[in-house]
């Protein structure tokens, strides 16, 4: 049930194990494109694997959620959970889902929580599905955006949470060929594992944020901070890149959610506020940065931002740092031209330029503020030609400092005095 980047992998993967698959929407225009082989998401080897398994007849695409869990022996929900109005996910979309496919379930059909929903929702969905001839089990998904396809085929771990061991046990049958650790639990422990992982990595990262912001008052590079502490090994070398906060899809409305959940609980997770509070405060230290840049106020000056997506090797614009930083820009007087190669539709408040070079033409600053590996290479003679002074605000720490000053443009990195 669903299509998205969680729904679509899921369905192409494990069709590609051997199982067959049928993949439900309720966006009827989705499900049309899907059956003609287009996918409407930029994933790496989705679009092979999808191919590949409609040929061989295990992959087929449905309108409506009712139509494919007729015959199936498992559904999987990947419909999304927003963040309500109160900071809690929000799970009408899981209800909706449940109540329309509850009426046609086959007895003994396995019902499998994918979406991030909070503690409690395993009994949400036996709610809806008003059946106790069935089983539902929560099995959290763990794959990036960009990478979800390997993600997905090779995770770290599964984690399977049942009350029923036997239902358990048939879910990790799924993912016989899938080599990684599977732990069975019970579905609270579950659920609250794949809050406490997003907000681990959250936190992980406004920590690397907040030492950026004291390197560069002590004049440390963070680059190399990071370095000397990922050797490590309880620490680690992945997820230590400062950048201009963290955003997408997931980690700001997990991270809500489970301070909200840990308030139902009656425990005041303040720890975990604050790993907001340093993530709001990195958008307005790279807006700020950039107004230095423009020698003070943004008012009347022209920006160019590359990268408008959350991060790069994805089209997901959902709570993306760049826009947050353009939003702050624009209420400061700044117009913004923006460029990214996977973005053709202009977000509000952006200006979208043909190429990286046409967004620069006549900017006071240059932003860069996703780290599409394509930036890099790119020609920084014809980049200064093209704006009106040159000066660049590097958010990924993505490009050659030292070249960038010879070529005579002003620079400033994230946490690099
Ligand atoms: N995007 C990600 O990287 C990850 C997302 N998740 C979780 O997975 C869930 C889904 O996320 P995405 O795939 O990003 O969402 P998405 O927004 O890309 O896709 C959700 C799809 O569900 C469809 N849908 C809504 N109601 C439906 C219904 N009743 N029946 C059939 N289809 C329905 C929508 O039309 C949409 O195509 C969320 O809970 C999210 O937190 C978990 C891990 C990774
Ligand atoms: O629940 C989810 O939706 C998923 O959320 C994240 O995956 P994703 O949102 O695709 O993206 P990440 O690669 O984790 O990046 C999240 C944000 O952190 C930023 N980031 C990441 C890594 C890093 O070192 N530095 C950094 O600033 C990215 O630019 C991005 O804005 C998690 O990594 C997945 O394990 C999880 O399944």
């Amino acid at each position: 049930m669903g299509t998205g980047y969680v729904g679509l992998t899921t369905g192409a993967c494990f069709a590609s194990l051997g199982h067959n698959v049928i993949c439900a929407d309720i966006d009827e225009q989705k499900v049309e494109s899907l059956r003609r082989g287009e996918i409407p998401i930029l994933e790496d080897g989705l679009d092979r694997l999808v191919h590949e398994s409609i040929t061989a007849e295990r992959l087929s695409f449905v309108l409506g959620a009712a139509t494919a869990a007729e015959q199936a022996e498992f559904v999987y929900l990947c419909v999304p959970t927003p963040q309500g109005e109160d900071g809690s996910a929000d799970l009408s979309y899981i209800e909706a889902a449940a109540a329309e496919i509850g009426p046609v379930l086959q007895p003994d059909a396995v019902v499998i929580n994918k979406s991030t929903v909070p503690v409690g929702s395993t009994r949400v969905v036996e709610r809806a599905l008003g059946r106790s001839d069935v089983h539902v089990v929560s099995n959290p998904e763990f794959l990036r955006e960009g990478s979800a396809v390997s993600d997905f085929l090779k995770p770290d771990r599964v984690v399977i949470g049942a009350d029923s061991q036997a239902a358990a046990i048939r879910v990790a049958g799924l993912y016989v060929g899938i080599p990684a650790p599977i732990m069975v639990t019970d579905p609270a422990s579950a659920e609250t594992i794949k809050y406490a992982a997003n907000a681990f990595l959250a936190t992980k990262l406004s920590f690397v944020n907040a030492v950026a912001a004291i390197c560069e008052a002590v004049g440390a590079d963070v680059n190399d901070v990071m370095l000397g502490i990922g050797y490590d090994k309880r620490i680690g070398q992945e997820f230590l890149q400062p950048g201009p906060g963290w955003g997408g899809s997931c980690f700001p409305k997990d991270t809500r959610a489970l301070a909200r959940i840990a308030e139902d609980a009656g425990y005041d997770f303040f720890f975990l506020k604050g790993v907001l509070d340093v993530n709001e405060e990195q958008f307005d230290r790279v807006a700020d940065k950039i107004a230095r840049l423009a020698g003070g106020s943004l008012e009347g000056k022209t920006v160019a931002v590359w990268g408008l997506t959350f991060k790069a090797r994805t089209d997901d614009l959902r709570e993306s740092p760049s826009l947050e930083i353009i939003g702050r820009l624009r209420e400061r007087g700044a117009r913004v031209i923006g460029y990214d190669p996977a973005v053709e539709v202009a977000p509000a408040g952006v200006e979208l330029a043909g190429d990286a070079y046409a967004a620069c033409d006549g900017a006071d600053v240059l932003a860069v503020l996703t780290e599409w590996d394509e930036f890099k290479w790119l020609d920084f003679d014809k980049v200064h030609e093209a704006m009106a002074s040159p000066c660049i605000l590097d958010g990924r720490n993505l490009l050659d400092r030292s070249a960038l000053k010879r070529r005579g443009f002003t620079y400033d990195g994230i946490g690099r005095s």
